[in-house]
């Protein structure tokens, strides 16, 4: 007799966990909605007096036998859930997000091209100090079939009486040697109103780090077409990073790579952590191409290769690193540049590691 009670309570249950699906389903429905309000209106998912309102509402009308609190506790997954729902749904429609294009993007670097399977080196100083010390790079980088030159010219640094860079003079002078060798220049640029300006010298504009989140700047990128690397925050999670690149591709400078740089943690043995699951992270949510800068990252050049190698392996289009022809004089992060005769080293140990793809391993041959 009883069993024949048991299943038919179960019964019931099998049907009211039918309609509460449906019910649930069709709250998620009209969430949806609202959340492309939401995103029209630009205000924050996240509606805690929102919530707060609903779940008094609820409990107010709560007769048993579940408690308040499970009440609540039971509502509040719905909304956490709801407001997942409203998340994905943004993902989704994200222009930089591989769900809105599965094919990756790929940057023609006047010829050079980043994204498409075969990974590219960027390397040059911190900073551009003078005519000489970028030629000098700019050589080595020429020898090693390296296109990519970097140099900074405006330097956001921690100290306000630390060397700030050459200004528009240091993108002059890595333009004379980007032509002089053929060289493609990425360089730093940390004020809007500069974006016109340096398009005249770059063919990369770098927005570094500590300016993933200064939002003008990264409009002022948009605006332009002159392809952007865009450098991860210090302490940016990986959604802030690609809300970031967002800003520039949705101003219509679809021309936008990534690069981890390290993220801050409490290890002190390294300059930053690199976060090296960054990198299959970003190539699966979005198709932007990804570099890894070493030198930032781990502030050391002992563990340079093993970083690169690691990089790649993980699936990176590409390495940056510094490279001085004195580091040891270096007006800024002398410590952890390397010098030319080792990053010389550094290519011919990478090149054997069978990491770089087809064009490196042509250079090999030649
Ligand atoms: O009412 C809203 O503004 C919603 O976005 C819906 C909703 C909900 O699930 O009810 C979702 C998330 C918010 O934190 C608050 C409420």
């Amino acid at each position: 007799m009883s069993e024949h009670v048991l299943a038919e309570l179960r019964k019931q249950l099998d049907e009211l966990n039918l309609q509460l699906l449906t019910l649930l389903n069709q709250r998620a429905k009209l969430v949806r909605e609202i959340g492309e309000i939401k995103k029209k209106q630009g205000v924050n998912k996240f509606d805690p007096e929102r919530e707060k309102d609903m779940l008094d509402r609820i409990v107010k009308h709560n007769e048993g036998p579940f408690d308040d609190h499970t009440v609540r506790y039971l509502f509040k997954q719905i909304f956490k859930a709801s407001l997942d729902l409203q998340i994905e749904e943004q993902k989704k429609t994200l222009l930089v997000s591989r769900k809105k294009q599965a094919e990756n993007t790929v940057v023609d670097l006047k010829g050079t091209l980043v994204g498409n399977g075969t990974p590219v080196i960027v390397a040059g100083p911190c900073s551009v100090e003078s005519e000489e010390q970028v030629f000098a790079v700019a050589r080595s980088l020429k020898e090693q079939g390296v296109r990519l030159m970097r140099g900074g010219a405006f330097k956001p640094r921690t100290s306000p009486y630390d060397f700030q860079g050459l200004g528009e003079e240091g993108l002059k002078i890595l333009r004379r040697a980007a032509d002089e060798y053929d060289l493609i220049v990425v360089s730093e640029i940390v004020n809007p109103g500069d974006m016109e300006m340096a398009e005249q010298y770059v063919d990369v504009i770098q927005i570094g780090a500590r300016n993933m989140q200064n939002f003008e700047l990264l409009k002022a990128a948009g605006s332009v077409r002159t392809p952007v690397l865009l450098k991860r925050g210090l302490s940016a999670t990986m959604e802030e990073f690609l809300f970031a690149a967002e800003y520039i591709v949705s101003r219509g400078n679809t021309q936008v790579m990534l690069c981890e740089r390290g993220i801050r943690t409490y290890e002190k043995w390294t300059r930053n952590t690199l976060d090296i699951s960054a990198v299959p992270i970003l190539k699966n949510e979005s198709h932007l191409p990804v570099f890894v800068d070493i030198t930032h990252s781990t502030g050391r050049r002992d563990i340079l290769l093993p970083c690169a190698k690691a990089a790649l392996a993980a699936g990176a289009d590409g390495i940056m690193l510094e490279v001085h022809p004195n580091p040891a004089v270096a007006l800024s992060d002398a410590k952890q540049q390397i010098d030319i005769p080792s990053f010389e080293t550094f290519m011919k140990d990478l090149r054997a590691s069978n990491l770089m793809g087809n064009q490196e391993r042509v250079l090999e041959r030649k």
